[in-house]
Formats: C-alpha cells, structure tokens, sequence
C-alpha cells in the first residue's frame, strides 16, 4: 500500500477501463473490477481526490470523466457531511453497543448474524460476497448496496453490526463512506428513501451469476425520531510560521502537498489509528501506507521521520492535517494545529444536506 502503487493503478484504470466507467460501473462482473479500485489510496489520501479528478480530466476530458468525477465526489461528500452531522457518527458507535449486547441476549439473532457473516445465510450472491469481503477486503460499489440491503431489510440485522463488519474488513473502511452509506441503504440519510436489493437487478449486473430467491423487496425504510444534528464546520487553523512538527495519520499522506504555508517541517511523526477492531489485513495496509507517507516525508522535508514515540512531546509547534470525524481524530493531541486543504474548504461547506448541491458545484471545484 504505497504512493507510488496507487499512481500506477490511477494510470493503468485512466489508460484502460476508465473510458468505460459510466457505461460499466455498475457491473459486478466478478473477475477485474470495472470500477478503479483506487478506495484504499484515497481513503488514505495516499492520492488527493483533487489529483485524481486532474488526472482523469486530463486523460478523458471533461465529458468522458464526468461520471467518474462525480463518484470521486461522493467522497468528498460524504467527509463533509459527516463534518457537519458528527452525530450520525456518535449514534452509530451507541446504537452498535447496543446491537452488540442483543447479540449477547438473543440466540436467535446471534444465530442469523454468525450465517451472515460467515457466508451460510443460503442466499445466492449473498453468500459469496461475505466471503469476498472476509478473503479480499473488497467489494464494488453495487455489491456493497446489496449486501447492505439484503442484511437489513431481508435478514433483518441491525444495520450498525453490518456497518461494523465492513469497517473491520475492507481495505478502504472510511468513517464517513461507509456509515453513511449503511444510512442511505436503510433509508436514514435520505429520509424515508431506501435502497431495496432486487433479484432481477442483480440478476442483471451480475450478468447472470447470481439471482437470489426470498429477498424482500417489500420492506419499508428505517426511521429514526429526529435526525443527526447539523453543526457549523469546525474552524481550520492557519499553519504557524517557522518550525513545526508535522504529524502524520491515516487520513492524509501525502504530505507534500499540504497548504504548510511558511512553516517549515523540522520532524515528523506518525499517529497509527485503525479502526476499532481492524482486522489484520487492514492493519498491515495502514502500516504499510504510513511507512510509506513517512519516507516521502523525510525526503520531502530533509528531516527525520518515524512513528511517534509513546509519551512524545514537542519544543515546536505540532501541526497536522485536518482529521475528519474517526480514529484518527479521536487520539491527535488537543495542542495540534490542524490544517484543511482548500479542497475540503470549498467542498465541505457544501454537502450539509443531499449530494446533488455539491454536484452542481463540481465544474467550479474542478476549474472544468
Ligand atoms: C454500504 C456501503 C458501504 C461503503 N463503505 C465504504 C467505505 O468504507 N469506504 C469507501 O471508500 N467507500 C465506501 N463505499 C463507497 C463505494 O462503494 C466505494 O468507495 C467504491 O466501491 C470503491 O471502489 P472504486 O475505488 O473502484 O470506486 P470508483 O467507482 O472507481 O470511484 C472512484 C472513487 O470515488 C469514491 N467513490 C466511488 N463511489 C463512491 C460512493 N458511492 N461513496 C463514496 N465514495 C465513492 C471512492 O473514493 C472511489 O475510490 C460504501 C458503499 C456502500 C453502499
């Protein structure tokens, strides 16, 4: 999980399947992905969404990336609404406890959880993607929103276990992405609109691989009373002049493009924070990216770069960049400045309600 991998996947997916991405996207055809597989990198921002889009403007112009583009977005999206809703973050770690303990009470639920995470639920489909997501830490995009709906509205599983169980998996578990897209399936982000897995839609973009019998394609959507508060985007602060450490973590490594302004970088320290209960693969990932951020750092600023040590503390000001809601942000030191890409300056402000006003934003984003 390095830099370098990421860019030669961005340049073999914008040379090859990129100029079939918005006819194929939604394929699951089982084999290669039709999609760019490059969530792992992003969710590390071992490459900057603002570098992707570049590329893919430049390699497929402006009407031949704009699907692309657009999913690349989602992203974006989805970190600023989390931003300014933390709430569905905080509901979703109280409402897993609470799962988790009518696992412990329910032998009946426990029973229906185990099948469905190991695979033996005997839905077609279903069955092999939970194996998928164990053995590869994958899934497309489509495969993802089945899998979600057929957990909650067929199995009838609380949506925070499903939402856990991806987390721990995939190589990309992203805080933001990945709640909040458990929240669309169920219908809570988008109130009263849910996502309904149909046999024949999977039939269809499975192309014939799988056609499960018995989902529900009935079912109504979650509610909730009231939903996630909104609250002002926190304030980013402006880098210091002069020396700082910078410390690293798993929401951005790539260093050397951070808005430093006249700071100048004597040392840097990375912050390992998995998610909770990340299993081994991911965790190598993580530790793999950071190695990896953590060399170019050195070579980038000429200084020493290592992991930081137990108990550090620091004679300069500590900057880092800004961690959205998630493990990350929940051990940097309250001392730290944190610095927001203009990236996320511009965009965040503008996905505190549905995707589609930052969408129509995007050709300003992007200059196109
Ligand atoms: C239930 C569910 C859980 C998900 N959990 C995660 C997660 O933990 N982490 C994660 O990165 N994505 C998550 N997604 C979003 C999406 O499935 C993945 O980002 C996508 O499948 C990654 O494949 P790709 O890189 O080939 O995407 P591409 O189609 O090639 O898109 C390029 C990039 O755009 C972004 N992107 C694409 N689609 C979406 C989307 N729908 N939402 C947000 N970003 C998107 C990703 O960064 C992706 O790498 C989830 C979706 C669902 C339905």
């Amino acid at each position: 999980m390095t830099r370098s991998a990421g860019l030669d996947a961005l340049a073999a997916f914008l040379a090859g399947r990129g100029a079939a991405y918005a006819a194929d996207r939604n394929t699951d055809p089982g084999s290669e992905p039709t999609t760019s597989a490059l969530s792992p990198y992003l969710r590390r921002r071992l490459l900057t969404e603002e570098e992707v889009v570049r590329a893919a403007l430049d390699a497929l112009g402006e009407r031949g990336s704009e699907a692309f583009i657009a999913e690349v977005f989602w992203r974006t999206y989805f970190k600023g609404h989390l931003e300014t809703h933390p709430e569905a973050w905080s509901r979703y770690r109280v409402g897993l406890a609470d799962a988790r303990a009518r696992l412990a009470a329910e032998p009946g639920l426990r029973r229906t959880y185990d099948r469905a995470v190991e695979g033996r639920t005997g839905i077609d489909g279903f069955d092999s993607w939970a194996g998928q997501l164990v053995e590869a830490g994958w899934l497309h995009n489509h495969v993802r929103m089945w899998f979600a709906s057929i957990w909650i509205f067929t199995l009838r599983l609380p949506w925070e276990l499903g939402a856990d169980h991806f987390l721990r998996h995939l190589l990309d578990g992203d805080p933001a992405s990945n709640t909040l897209s458990w929240r669309w399936v169920a219908g809570l982000h988008t109130r009263g609109k849910h996502y309904l897995a149909r046999r024949e839609n999977i039939r269809r973009y499975t192309q014939g691989r799988h056609e499960p019998a018995g989902l529900d394609e009935e079912a109504g959507p979650l509610e909730e009373t009231i939903p996630p508060r909104e609250v002002p985007l926190s304030r980013a602060d402006a880098p210091p002049d002069g020396p700082v450490a910078l410390l690293m973590h798993l929401d951005d490594l790539h260093p050397e493009s951070l808005p430093l302004g006249r700071a100048e970088v004597v040392r840097v320290w990375g912050l390992l924070a998995h998610a909770d209960g990340a299993m081994e693969r991911v965790r190598a990932a993580d530790a793999a990216a950071m190695a990896d951020g953590l060399g170019r750092a050195a070579a980038h600023f000429g200084c020493p770069a290592e992991p930081a040590p137990a108990g550090w503390t620091e004679d300069v000001p500590v900057v880092a960049a800004w961690a959205p809601v998630g493990p990350s942000a929940d051990v940097l030191p309250s001392r730290c400045q944190r610095v927001r890409r203009p990236w996320d300056e511009r965009a965040w402000p503008l996905s505190t309600r549905g995707f589609f006003r930052l969408k129509r934003a995007i050709p300003d984003l992007t200059g196109a």
